[in-house]
C-alpha cells in the first residue's frame, strides 16, 4: 500500500516532537514536510534526541509548499496561530488535524473564552476528534479539532455514566497535569523551583477547558450539565490524572456499566485498582477506574497528556481520516519503570 505524505507544522514544540516520534515509524504515513516559524535547521538540531535517527530539513512554514508536499498536515501550533494556517491549507485541499483549541468549540463559546474566530467557515465543518464519540464522522472529515488533554481524560471518564446522572447535580472534576502540558515556553509556575516537590491548583473554576468539557457532554447527552473543573500542576514532566465526582439518579452497577461501555474500545482500559500516570505514559491508552458508594460515583482516568492528550490521538484521527486501521503505528507500551 502506498504511503500518504504528511506535514508537521510546529515541529519545535513538545507535541511536534511527539508527532515526529510516532510518524517516523508509521506504516502508512511518510513525513515529507516539517516546519517551524523560521525553519533553517535539521530536525535533530531542534531535538537532539533525534540525532542519527531523523535528520530531515526543517522549513519555514508555508501553506502553498505544504500543499505541494503533503495530503494531510498536523498543526502543533498555539491557539490563534493555528486557525490562520488551517484556513489556508483547507482552501488548498490539504486535510488538517489541528492540535490547538481553535476548532474545538462552537463559535460563541470559542469567542467568549479565546478570541475572535478567524475561520468561521471551516469551524462549521470541524469534527471533534474523540474517536469514542465521533468515530464515524472522523472517517469522513477534512478538518479535525483534536481534543484538549484535560477534556480527553475527563470526557472519557464521565461518558459511560452520562445517561444515569442526576440532571440537577453539578459534576466536579479534579485534574492534575504534568508540566509538559504547558508547552515548552518557560513560565513562572513551570520554573523548576516553583514546581519541584510542590503541587497547586491554577485557574480553579475558570479554566478554558471547562466549557470544552461541558459543551461535549451536552452534545452527547442533550442536557446542559453544570461542570466544575479545577486543574493542578504536578511536579512531573508528563502524565495526567483526572478524577470526577458524580451523582446518579438510581443505584447502578458502576463497574459493569463502565466495562460494558468500553468493551470494544482498543484504547480504553478498565483498571481494577485506582489508576496511575506511569502506566499510561508513552501510550495512547486512557486507563479508567471506578468506585461507588450507593449513588455517589468516583471515576478516575489517566492519560499521557502529550500522547492520548495530543499527538497520539492526532495520529489515530489521521488513521481514521485516511481509511487505515485506527491503531496503526500508535504507541501502546508504557514508559515503566
Ligand atoms: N502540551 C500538551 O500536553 C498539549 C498541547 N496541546 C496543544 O497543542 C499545540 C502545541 O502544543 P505544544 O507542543 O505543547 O506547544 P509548544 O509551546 O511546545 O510548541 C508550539 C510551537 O509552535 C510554534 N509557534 C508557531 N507560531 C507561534 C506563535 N505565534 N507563538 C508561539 N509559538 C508559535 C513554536 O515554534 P517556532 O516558534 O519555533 O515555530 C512552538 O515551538 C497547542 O495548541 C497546545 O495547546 C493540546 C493538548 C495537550
Ligand atoms: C499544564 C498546562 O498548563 N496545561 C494546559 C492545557 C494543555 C493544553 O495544551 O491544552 P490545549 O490544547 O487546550 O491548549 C493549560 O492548562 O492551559
Amino acid at each position: 500500500m502506498a504511503k500518504i505524505d504528511v506535514a508537521i507544522i510546529g515541529a519545535s514544540g513538545y507535541t511536534g516532537l511527539e508527532l515526529m516520534k510516532i510518524l517516523i515509524n508509521h506504516p502508512h504515513f511518510n513525513i515529507t514536510y516539517i516546519a517551524t516559524t523560521e525553519g533553517g535547521m535539521k530536525a535533530s538540531e531542534l531535538h537532539p534526541s533525534l540525532l542519527g535517527v531523523f535528520e530531515q530539513e526543517v522549513l519555514k512554514a508555508d501553506a502553498s509548499e505544504v500543499a505541494k508536499h503533503a495530503k494531510l498536515a498536523f498543526l502543533a501550533l498555539p491557539h490563534k496561530a493555528a486557525m490562520g494556517f488551517a484556513k489556508e491549507l483547507l482552501d488548498l485541499h490539504v486535510k488538517v488535524v489541528d492540535l490547538s483549541a481553535d476548532y474545538r468549540l462552537e463559535l460563541e463559546a470559542y469567542e467568549k473564552h479565546y478570541c475572535e474566530h478567524e475561520d468561521k467557515e471551516h469551524l462549521k465543518e470541524a469534527v471533534y476528534g474523540l474517536p469514542e464519540i465521533n468515530r464515524a464522522k472522523i472517517k469522513e472529515a477534512n478538518l479535525i479539532a483534536n481534543p484538549g488533554c484535560y477534556p480527553t481524560a475527563s470526557i472519557l471518564g464521565i461518558l459511560p455514566f452520562l445517561s444515569y446522572l442526576k440532571k440537577d447535580a453539578p459534576i466536579f472534576i479534579d485534574a492534575k497535569s504534568g508540566v509538559s502540558g504547558a508547552g515548552k515556553k518557560p513560565t513562572p509556575t513551570a520554573h523548576f523551583v516553583s514546581i519541584n516537590e510542590n503541587i497547586f491548583a491554577y485557574n480553579p473554576l475558570k479554566h478554558r477547558h471547562e466549557p470544552e468539557i461541558a459543551e461535549k457532554l451536552r452534545l452527547v447527552s442533550g442536557h446542559p450539565f453544570e461542570v466544575n473543573f479545577v486543574p493542578h500542576l504536578l511536579p512531573v514532566s508528563r502524565g495526567m490524572l483526572v478524577s470526577a465526582y458524580l451523582q446518579t439518579n438510581e443505584v447502578i452497577d458502576a463497574k459493569a456499566t463502565l466495562q460494558a461501555f468500553y468493551k470494544n474500545e482498543r484504547f480504553v482500559r478498565i483498571r481494577e485498582v485506582p489508576v496511575d500516570i506511569k502506566s499510561t505514559a508513552g501510550t495512547n491508552f486512557c486507563d479508567i477506574f471506578v468506585s461507588q458508594k450507593g449513588k455517589s460515583i468516583f471515576v478516575s482516568s489517566s492519560i499521557d497528556n502529550l500522547l492520548r492528550g495530543a499527538s497520539a490521538q492526532a495520529v489515530v484521527n489521521a488513521n481514521l481520516m485516511c481509511g487505515f486501521e485506527e491503531s496503526a503505528g500508535i504507541p501502546i507500551i508504557a514508559y515503566v519503570p
